[in-house]
């Protein structure tokens, strides 16, 4: 299986911004994590991170043109207003996981605005990074029952 790691604004600051909400670890900690994990369970993973909103479009559209297979999502800041990453991800027809850090339900106020909840398969949150390993778990489960299953229908005589 082959999974894109999404990461938006201010996230390539982790351990330096408000280590107090997004802990110590920092974006280098969270790609060495995800990946050692990845290779543990003999998955690919790639990653974009960027601050701005028309790099992570580009990135979600590449999802489709790259045929990935699963796509895990922290638009950080965007998830409460971004209409355009909203439209991206219903471009696509994956698994489609959102990560948050920090509990955003239990925060500010605005940040209970999610304009991507309704899109994506599941959301985690306030689980900090072990919420990444969490949506990977996820994928390699849904994946294996997939395989275990087949598609009874098709083999039907
Ligand atoms: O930048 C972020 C990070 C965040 O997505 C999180 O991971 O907890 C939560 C957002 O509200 C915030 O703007």
């Amino acid at each position: 299986m082959n999974i894109h790691v999404i990461n938006g604004p201010n996230l390539n600051m982790l351990g330096i911004r408000e280590p107090e909400i997004y802990g110590k670890e920092t974006y280098r900690d969270l790609v060495y994590k995800i990946s050692e994990h990845a290779k543990t369970h003999n998955l690919t993973v790639t990653f974009t991170q960027s601050n701005h909103e028309g790099v992570l479009i580009d990135a979600i559209q590449n999802c489709y043109y790259e045929k990935v297979d699963a796509l895990i999502i922290n638009p950080a800041a965007y998830t409460h207003y971004s209409i355009a990453i909203r439209d991206a991800l219903k471009i696509l027809d994956i698994p489609i996981i959102e990560v948050h850090l920090s509990d955003i339900m239990n925060r500010e106020p605005y940040r209970k605005n999610n304009m991507i909840s309704d899109c994506v398969t599941f959301t985690i949150s306030g689980k900090g990074t072990e919420g990444y390993i969490e949506a990977m778990d996820y994928l390699i489960t849904v994946t294996n029952k997939v395989e275990t299953d087949g598609e009874p229908e098709l083999n039907q005589v």
